[in-house]
């Protein structure tokens, strides 16, 4: 594919569309889980798969809605979800670690993973140390 075809792509298609991001989210809970940084925030979540699904489906379609897909996000915004767990910039960053390596796994290329960067990084003040 040409470059020129690859910038008229939108950030929802070079994700891979609804089941690319769904596949991606999968992985970056599972990393999520393992990285010593932040799992003890998710592996609670281990235990109640009813809740790990809605919440899961609410981070699929948040970046399904914010990268221009179909979908309708219908969670809470970020502060009101990150409320109360006076998350810190470490953390924030290993969330951001687990979800550019997990794209760069997946072979989405460097420009739509600095996309995503970008988006992840104006997110930052809604949910540091909320
Ligand atoms: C990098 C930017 C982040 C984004 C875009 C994001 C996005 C989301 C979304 C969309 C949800 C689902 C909300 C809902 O179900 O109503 C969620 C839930 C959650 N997030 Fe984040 N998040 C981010 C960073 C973090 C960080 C750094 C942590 C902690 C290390 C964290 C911990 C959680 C937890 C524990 C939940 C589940 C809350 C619950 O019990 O309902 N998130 N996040």
């Amino acid at each position: 594919m040409k470059p020129a075809d690859v910038e008229q792509q939108s950030l929802y298609e070079r994700l891979g569309g609804t089941k690319g991001i769904h596949d991606l989210v999968d992985e970056i809970v599972e990393a999520h889980m393992s990285n010593p940084v932040i799992k003890a925030r998710f592996l609670p979540y281990k235990d109640k798969p009813d809740q790990l699904i809605q919440i899961k489906k609410h981070v699929v379609d948040f970046f399904d809605a914010g990268s221009g897909g179909p979908a309708v996000y219908t969670g809470r915004d970020m502060p009101t979800t990150h409320r109360g767990m006076n998350i810190n910039e470490a953390e924030y960053m290993a969330t951001i670690d687990d979800i550019l390596k997990v794209l760069t796994e997946h072979g989405i290329d460097e420009d739509t993973r600095k996309d995503v960067l970008a988006i992840l990084y104006s997110l930052k003040e809604g949910i540091l140390r909320q």
